[in-house]
Formats: C-alpha cells, sequence, structure tokens
C-alpha cells in the first residue's frame, strides 16, 4: 500500500502463497508425517528406504512380492507387523504372522474393506456388485446364498465334469503333438489351461457349454468370444504396474479415460463379458422354467441358486447377477490357469523331474487301463503324492501373488493401534514362503513336507486367504486342479523349452509367467 512500486499484484501473491502452502504439505505429508508423526511409525521398517519414494524403487524393480519375502525374514521379530513405505510418504502395513493375519482375515474381516483403487482398477472385469467387492451384512448374505455351490457333497458331484474336460484337454494336446512334424512339439501351455478352466467354470459353476478348447487352435488360441477377452484382460504387460503407479498421482476415473490402446481393450472385454454374462442368464431362465414345467430337480450351480433364490428382480436383478458371473468367471477361470502353468512349469524342471516320474507312476498304477472314462471324487482324494504336488505348486507359486485392505475405521492390529484410511497388504508369495514358517528351505519345491505335516497353523498358507472373506471356491480349485494335473501328467512328458531358462513374474490380477510356459510335450505312451 505504502511503495505499490515493489508490491507484486494480488495474483502473484496469492500464487506465491499457495506454492509454500503446498510445498509445506508435501514435505508434511512425504517427509515428516511418516518419519516423526505417524501413529504407525514404531511398526518395523524395513531399512532403505528413499526419503522420497520411499521402498518404491526396490518394489518396482523386483518380481511382485518379493521385497515382502525378504523383509519378513530380515524383521523377523516383527511382533507380526511390518511397514513400509510408498511413493511420497504412503505407508504400507503387512500382517505377517498368525495373530494379526487372523484378526485382518476373520475377526475383524469387516473393519478391513476392499480399498477403492481395486474397485477402480479390476471391478468392470470382476463385477463390481458381486461376492469379491460386497461388504458387510450384503456380503454374509451373498456368501450364504452362494455356499450350497460349494459344500463337499456339489463338490463330489462336480468332479465327473472336471474330469470330462480334463480328459478334453488331453485330447486337444495329443492332437497338436500328433500334428508336429519335427520331433517333440513346443507348447504354449498357459492358453491351453486357460481355456480348460474357462470350460470348467462354465459347466460345473454355470451349468453352460463355453466350448472354449474346442475352439482352440494348435497354438492354444480361441476363436471363442469370452476366451478372447480374457486372454486381452489378463495377458501379463508391464501395463498393470504402470498403471499402478499413476493411479497414486492421477485419479483412476481420468487414467480409465484416457484415449489408449489397452484402455479400449479392456473397455472392450468387459463389454463382451457383461454381454455374455446376461446371453448365459436368459439361457438358464428358460432352461429352468422348462425343468420345472417337467417338474425336473433341484439344481445347484451358482446361477440356478441365485435365479432359484428370488433375490434378483426385474433388470437390477439381473445387473446384480451378471456380476456375481463375472465374478465367479474371472476369479474362478484365471486363477487356476495360473496354477496350472506354474505347476507345469515346476513339474518340466531338470532338477523336479524326478517327482514328474513319480507323480506319473502313481496316476497310472490308480488308473492302470489307460486315461479313464470317468473318475470319481473319492478316487482322486486317493491320490496322496498328487495332493502333496498340488499344494506344494500352490504354496510356492500362489496365483494371487498379493492383495490390499483399507482400514474402514479405527481398529488395531497385534495390540498396535491401526487408523482409519489405513493401507493392508497382504501378501501370500511373503507368508507361504516364510523361512519362519517353513523351514530353511522355505524356497524349495518339495511336495514331501506335506507328508510331514509342516503346515504350522491356518495362517502359514495363505494362498486362498483365510475366514469369512476367504475363498470361497478353495475346495472347487483343489479338486479340478487336480484333476487337469492327472489327465496330463498321466499322458505327458513335460520337460523345459529352453534348459534353464529364468521364468519372470509378471503381475497383474493375478501373477503369471511372462512369455507364457512353452514346454516341449511328448506322449509317454500306454495311456
Ligand atoms: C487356484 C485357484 C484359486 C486361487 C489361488 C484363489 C485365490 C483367491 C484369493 C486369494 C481370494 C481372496 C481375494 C481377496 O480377498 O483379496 C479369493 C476370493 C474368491 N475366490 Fe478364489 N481362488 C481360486 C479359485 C477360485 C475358484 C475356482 C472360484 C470359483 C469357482 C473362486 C471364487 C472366488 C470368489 C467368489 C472369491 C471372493 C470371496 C469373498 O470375498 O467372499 N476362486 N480367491
Amino acid at each position: 500500500r505504502h511503495v505499490p512500486e515493489y508490491s507484486p499484484p494480488i495474483l502473484w501473491t496469492f500464487l506465491g502463497l499457495y506454492s509454500v502452502l503446498l510445498t509445506s504439505m508435501f514435505t508434511y505429508r512425504t517427509v515428516l508425517y511418516p518419519r516423526f508423526f505417524s501413529s504407525i511409525r514404531h511398526i518395523p521398517t524395513p531399512k532403505g528406504a528413499h526419503w522420497l519414494l520411499g521402498h518404491f524403487p526396490e518394489i518396482f524393480r523386483n518380481p511382485t512380492g518379493t521385497p515382502h519375502v525378504k523383509w519378513v525374514e530380515e524383521l523377523s521379530n516383527n511382533e507380526g507387523l511390518i511397514r513400509y513405505i510408498g511413493l511420497f510418504g504412503g505407508e504400507r502395513i503387512m500382517p505377517c504372522n498368525a495373530k494379526t493375519l487372523s484378526e485382518v482375515l476373520h475377526h475383524k474381516s469387516y473393519q478391513f474393506v476392499k480399498p477403492p483403487f481395486m474397485r477402480e482398477s479390476i471391478g468392470n472385469i470382476l463385477g463390481l456388485r458381486g461376492l469379491l467387492f460386497a461388504e458387510g451384512d450384503e456380503h454374509r448374505h451373498q456368501r450364504k446364498l452362494l455356499l450350497p455351490a460349494f459344500s463337499h457333497s456339489h463338490i463330489k458331484n462336480l468332479v465327473p465334469s472336471f474330469w470330462s474336460i480334463s480328459r478334453d484337454l488331453a485330447e486337444s494336446i495329443t492332437s497338436v503333438v500328433a500334428a508336429a512334424e519335427n520331433g517333440v512339439p513346443v507348447i504354449e501351455m498357459g492358453r491351453w489351461c486357460s481355456l480348460a478352466t474357462l470350460d470348467i467354470i462354465g459347466r460345473a459353476g454355470f451349468g453352460y457349454e463355453f466350448h472354449a478348447l474346442e475352439t482352440g487352435s494348435e497354438d492354444g488360441e480361441s476363436k471363442n468370444e469370452l476366451a478372447w477377452a480374457y486372454n486381452a484382460v489378463f495377458k501379463p504387460t508391464g501395463w498393470a504396474k504402470g498403471m499402478h503407479i499413476a493411479r497414486i498421482i492421477v485419479p483412476g476415473w481420468f487414467l480409465a479415460s484416457l484415449p489408449l490402446r489397452r484402455n479400449k481393450e479392456v473397455r472392450k472385454a468387459s463389454q463382451t463379458i457383461k454381454r455374455i454374462s446376461v446371453e448365459i442368464i436368459n439361457d438358464k431362465k428358460l432352461k429352468l422354467a422348462e425343468k420345472k414345467s417337467t417338474g425336473g430337480g433341484d439344481e445347484r450351480d451358482i446361477l440356478s441358486i441365485m435365479l432359484n433364490s428370488g433375490n434378483y428382480h426385474g433388470e437390477d436383478g439381473v445387473e446384480a447377477m451378471r456380476d456375481q458371473m463375472m465374478t465367479f468367471l474371472t476369479a474362478g477361470h484365471e486363477t487356476t490357469a495360473t496354477a496350472m502353468m506354474w505347476g507345469l512349469h515346476l513339474l518340466s524342471l531338470k532338477e523336479n523331474r524326478h517327482i514328474q516320474l513319480r507323480l506319473r507312476e502313481e496316476i497310472r498304477a490308480a488308473f492302470p487301463q489307460g486315461i479313464p472314462e470317468n473318475v470319481s471324487f473319492e478316487q482322486i482324494e486317493a491320490l496322496k503324492y498328487l495332493r502333496n504336488v498340488t499344494s506344494e505348486v500352490l504354496r510356492v507359486y500362489p496365483p494371487v501373488l498379493l492383495t490390499a485392505r483399507h482400514a474402514a475405521e479405527d481398529t488395531t492390529l497385534g495390540g498396535q493401534f491401526i487408523p482409519k484410511g489405513s493401507h493392508i497388504v497382504l501378501v501370500p508369495w511373503a507368508i507361504n514362503r516364510s523361512k519362519e514358517l517353513w523351514g530353511e528351505d522355505a524356497e524349495v519345491f518339495r511336495p514331501e513336507r506335506w507328508e510331514e505335516g509342516q503346515m504350522e497353523s491356518n495362517y502359514s498358507f495363505m494362498t486362498f486367504l483365510a475366514g469369512p472373506r476367504g475363498c470361497i471356491g478353495n475346495v472347487f480349485a483343489k479338486v479340478e486342479y487336480k484333476c487337469l494335473l492327472a489327465a496330463l501328467i498321466g499322458r505327458f512328458d513335460f520337460a523345459e523349452a529352453v534348459e534353464g531358462r529364468v521364468v519372470v513374474i509378471k503381475s497383474g490380477v493375478t501373477g503369471k509367467p511372462q512369455d507364457g510356459i512353452p514346454l516341449k510335450v511328448s506322449v509317454v505312451p500306454g495311456w
């Protein structure tokens, strides 16, 4: 006022003050708060966090989950919680003993909810109104309704479907091997496994035939629209990681609206999955009406249960059922296909050759007449080595490497105060490979450990998580997996296409091997 020639215009004053304020806030949030003020700063934190980028560079450089395995080891006296720092001071809490895991997964499972970023990133594919994203009473209600589709007695009835598709898979691969002109062919098995698990969830989950295997060409490509859509979404690319980082700075809705090729692909895939889900619902309605008119029986697949419950009315009901179908289609097929990829990879390694041979011996001894037309639940369950191999693959390579939760209210974990809004990271990969829980050879693929009853508690094996929000398809998946593996290992020998190839995990919704699983496949005569 007194010396106007030295006073900046009001706009500059405002912008200057605003910049000072923003810089102070940013410095406080990213540098000062996590070090000096955060109420969770005393939780053991791995060394080496960058002042601005936290542990992010280490997470970014390494395959998903591997820094977490190291931290669990380094901070072994951590009282069940480890804190690490993401980009710009974002704190993450990782529960890592039975007590804290049981609190998050069991006793307080509705206080630790699915975080908003998960809805934004995968909701469009996994169905926002389905079981995976439902919370509180809505979740309890949906889970109770759907449980009969996963009861022991129902899973037993599904074994013939699991087996017949496993046989179809073996026959398809046999044709590819037979058509090969130059010796032992190299086949990318991942695509084939994905087609088989899609057919299984179609038939066993919804009473619907996708015919994905039938339309598979020699390289495992399928003309099936749904198989295409899932392949587009789940193919392991660096994109998922890139989007994850970008989401820290830019809102998810904005990223999704950018005119990028990947966004267009995902949008098209999501529309295809939605359209086909509605077609299946309409088809099922007709079938159920026909059955009712002929006095037909009580169907227990996921879709029939929903339709018969009387809970889903009108257009809104169709939308809710469609989302549920998307949840089961996605959660129930890519996970098992990923586990199959790792299983075949592990068994094809030279150092695991004896395991593959012993497994084949067990399968052939149980079915000496050759690949059977049908098998029963009891026959599959009687194969003890198959059970050990399956459990060990699922331990060493859990398809869901890590997942997240968000504290919906102020709460505690292991006696430590956890403020509302805290980010929780659950890392099956790190728990399943913890030396404290599994011994010095935790990283080694050794099926025999399951005979020794080595599992310390239900919280040592986190592949399916646990508690009310653990995988509802746990038993379904294990039996399905055993059928697929038995049919393939019974008939074929698998060897690495390139001996000693380093297989890198690419993490998307599931942690898949980058570049798939190309294997030398040959038929072992006599089965
Ligand atoms: C090897 C195969 C499988 C693995 C490793 C697996 C793993 C998991 C994991 C880790 C979760 C918890 C995710 C989270 O809360 O963040 C989950 C949830 C779920 N899974 Fe699976 N899954 C498999 C197969 C299946 C199958 C075959 C089905 C269905 C037929 C299925 C259906 C579901 C559903 C509906 C949920 C949500 C449960 C809830 O929130 O109540 N999964 N699965």
